[in-house]
């Protein structure tokens, strides 16, 4: 069963397309990753999904529930944290917790809230009001928040956007945690490093539509070269005779050699080629681009918020 299955969403904003007839599904148990630059359409989609902003054309399916028609049924299966921080200003955490379990009409289950009081390290601050939170602090609320009447699907826009590096690492445990309790995760993120490390598939967007959709391992070996640097015992004079597909390359005065495995390239013929030329290898190295590389060459951009980011 597909836990979120999008079909020919479209969404403008005063005449200006921001979501472009996107349809892709998530099957339940997934972590998957919307990626894309700043204005690509991702908040536009998971708005849509959530329904907090109205859908232009197209159907947003949850569990097998359309979110328009069955509005009521597929709010319960979804837990959303939105990218903007919306608190509760003037309630304590516990209060606002319990208040919004009734909203869902959920009975309170305070083992539940419990858990997640302490797994997202709120119970220090309970007594709290909420405006006088940090903002770390106030984004876990909104986690445990989303979390509050269980649902099966998590959608998380940017939740470590502007997060300390701790309230990061934790809140991503506790992500796997509850996706091995089989909740299904829809996050969005601009630290590419993190969707390459929690994400089972990862789509990327780019001017409200899909350009790549692919298991994030594929994704990234289809579309990125490895790199074999050899330290050599003798500097070489030029550049070796039969290793010209590998585009080699000196370095080092001669004393390390760079080949490029072309994408679908064999390595092992790549070895064998190696072998042939009779070089006296003293050291190797490999390396691979990751994420990062592979987005910046589908959507043609290169930097972002910050030096590791989309
Ligand atoms: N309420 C709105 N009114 C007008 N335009 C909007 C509105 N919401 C989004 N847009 C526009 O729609 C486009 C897509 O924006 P969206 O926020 O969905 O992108 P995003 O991929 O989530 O970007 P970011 O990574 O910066 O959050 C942008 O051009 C944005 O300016």
């Amino acid at each position: 069963m597909n836990a979120l299955e999008i079909t020919d969403l479209y969404k403008e904003f005063a005449g200006v397309p921001a979501v472009k007839g996107l349809s892709f599904a998530i099957p339940e148990g997934e972590i998957f990753g919307l990626l894309g630059p700043n204005g690509a359409g991702k908040s536009t989609t998971i708005n849509m999904v959530a329904g907090v902003v109205k859908i232009g054309q197209g159907q947003v399916q949850a569990f097998g529930y359309d979110n328009q028609k069955d509005y009521r049924h597929t709010r319960r299966l979804l837990g959303v944290v939105h990218q903007e921080i919306v608190i509760d200003n003037f309630f304590t955490i516990e209060q606002a917790l319990e208040i919004h379990s009734g909203y869902y009409g959920v009975k309170d289950d305070p083992a539940w809230r419990n858990l997640l009081i302490d797994r997202l390290g709120l119970r220090p601050h309970l007594g709290k009001i909420m405006i006088k939170l940090s903002g770390g602090m106030k984004r876990r609320f909104m986690i445990a928040k989303a979390l509050i009447h269980r649902p099966r699907l998590l959608i998380l826009d940017e939740p470590t956007a502007g997060v300390d590096v701790e309230l990061r690492h934790g809140l991503w445990d506790f992500v796997r945690e509850m996706n091995k309790k089989g909740t299904t995760i829809l996050l969005t993120t601009h630290y590419l490093e993190e969707a390459e490390q929690m994400c089972d598939r990862i789509g990327i967007m780019h001017h409200g539509e899909m350009i790549a959709l692919e298991p994030t391992h594929d994704l990234v070996r289809k579309l990125s070269n490895r790199r074999l640097k050899l330290w050599l015992e003798e500097p070489l004079a030029g550049l070796p005779p039969g290793l010209e597909e590998y585009a080699p390359s000196v370095e080092h005065g001669g004393t390390v050699l760079v080949l490029n495995l072309p994408v679908g390239g064999s390595a092992g013929i790549m070895l064998k080629h190696l072998c042939r030329s009779g070089l006296n290898i003293r050291d190797f190295e490999t390396d691979q681009s990751g994420l990062e590389e592979v987005f910046i060459q589908l959507t043609g951009m290169g930097g972002g918020k910050n030096g590791t980011t989309a």
